[in-house]
């Protein structure tokens, strides 16, 4: 039998379950229970067989990587009529408690084929599979615990019924977003690639990289100014003009020292890639401290960039799904520099796009995203205006390139008083 953490089985009758029926956060919430009872509605209409795999492997970085090509595996495995939607499933306020997966609804002509598959899969440590069954009244649907065994009939090890659950006035990726998708500490970043490094050979040297830091903070000299923005906001053309005007240094997060890493970070989960976009925002740090004792300095994108991309990511839907304003997880690190001052640039869509096209570079897969994600680009540029610590500065880049700096020099002269 698929061993199973015991406290993962333990509490498993008081978890939550979300469904993203639309995959845009319309979410469909249910709990289990021992007692038969009426399934919520909108799953008494489903009419398929399901089923769902939930990854709660208890090695983070293993159970991060599985999930993240576990849609790809499901797809390339099971019949095509098989529809998946993301499901988590949570203890109610309990931090760390949330496993991911996808349920299944499966429309095929060849059920046994996909019980086979998802008994192949049961049988990995990593890996819950439970099927879901309509009792003979259509409104009761009962939850069955797989337990893989050797000969791949799959036991059932626990039924409980499925019931409706209380909405939760927050996405439940909200639970797990500290220290695994934004990173309040270097401390916490480390950790992740430190345990990556078997699989991913890359960390160590990013890990030298950051080890060589000076990790104490001085209040730099002369003012430090972070530019953000979304891809083709004018933040290059802007931090150029910048480091002109004021004779200040220039710096970017990532820094140019993590180059060759990062497109093999790009590939990797949440989990890890944001760890490696936290720890460029440390080295990147150093840098400032360090160029700040000489001169004003500008900088292309920083914590702003990792906590606004990490959140809106990490939940799915509109807006309203991201953590509330005013949540502790749009604080700044307590152990990362701060700047005097973050300008961030935003601009209409349309235009954005034109100087995108004219710009004609290639696009991270995030911002591909962006592009044809409405809701994601709502989700990022909306974090952005929320991160804390210091609160970003919106200037609209829309006017010419000239006009959008005269602007932020005043703002500069205002602020840091240069
Ligand atoms: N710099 C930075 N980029 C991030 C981070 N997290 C995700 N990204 C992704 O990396 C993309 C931008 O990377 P950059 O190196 O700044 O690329 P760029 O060519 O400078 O893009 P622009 O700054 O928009 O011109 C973002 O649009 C995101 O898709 C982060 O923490 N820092
Ligand atoms: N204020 C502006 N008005 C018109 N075009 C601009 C302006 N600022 C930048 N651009 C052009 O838009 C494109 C994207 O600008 P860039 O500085 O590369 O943005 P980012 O660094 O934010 O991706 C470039 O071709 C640049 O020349």
């Amino acid at each position: 039998m698929a061993k199973r953490s015991m406290s993962l089985l333990g509490q498993w009758s008081s978890r939550v379950f979300s469904i993203d029926l639309d995959k845009r956060g319309a979410l469909l919430n249910f709990a289990l229970t021992e007692k038969p009872q009426q399934a919520p509605e909108k799953f008494r209409n489903i009419q398929e067989r399901c089923y769902s795999v939930l990854v709660c492997g208890d090695d983070r970085i293993q159970s991060a990587r599985f999930y993240f090509g576990l849609e790809d595996l499901l797809r390339n495995e099971l019949p095509a009529e098989c529809e998946l939607l993301p499901v988590s499933s949570y203890l109610p306020h309990v931090k760390d408690s949330l496993i991911r997966g996808y349920f299944l609804k499966d429309a095929s002509e060849c059920p046994s084929l996909t019980r086979r598959v998802l008994g192949a899969l049961g049988l990995s440590e990593q890996v819950q599979v439970c099927s879901y069954l309509r009792g003979p009244d259509g409104g009761r649907w009962s939850q069955q615990l797989w337990s893989g065994s050797e000969n791949q009939n799959m036991d059932v090890s626990k039924t409980c019924y499925v019931v409706p659950s209380e909405e939760a006035n927050y996405h439940p990726s909200v639970l797990n977003m500290e220290n695994s998708d934004v990173f309040y500490c270097r401390a916490e970043a480390c950790k992740v690639l430190q345990e990556s490094c078997d699989i991913i050979p890359e960390s160590r040297a990013v890990l030298e990289l950051v080890g060589k830091t000076d990790a104490s903070r001085h209040s730099p000299d002369f003012p430090v100014v972070v530019i953000e923005g979304l891809d083709a906001t004018g933040k290059t053309t802007m931090t150029e003009s910048l480091r002109e005007a004021l004779g200040a240094r220039l710096l970017r997060s990532p820094p140019q020292c993590l180059s060759p890493w990062r497109a093999v970070f790009d590939r990797e989960p949440p989990l890890i890639r944001r760890a490696f976009y936290a720890l460029g925002n440390y080295i990147t740090a150093e840098q400032m401290g360090k160029e700040a004792s000489q001169a004003p300095v500008i900088v292309d994108r920083y914590w702003h960039s990792t906590a606004s991309y990490a959140i809106a990511t990490a939940v799915s839907g509109p807006v309203s799904s991201l953590p509330p304003e005013g949540s502790p997880l749009y604080r700044w690190p307590p152990d990362l520099l701060q700047p005097s001052l973050v300008v961030l640039l935003t601009l209409d869509p349309q235009e954005r796009k034109r100087r995108l096209e004219a710009r004609g570079q290639g696009q991270t897969d995030e911002e591909q995203e962006l592009d044809h994600n409405l809701l994601f680009r709502l989700r990022v540029e909306e974090a952005y205006r929320r991160v804390r610590g210091p609160a970003c500065v919106v200037v609209d880049a829309g006017p010419s390139a000239d006009k959008v700096l005269q602007q932020v020099l005043l703002l500069i002269k205002e602020h840091c008083r240069l």
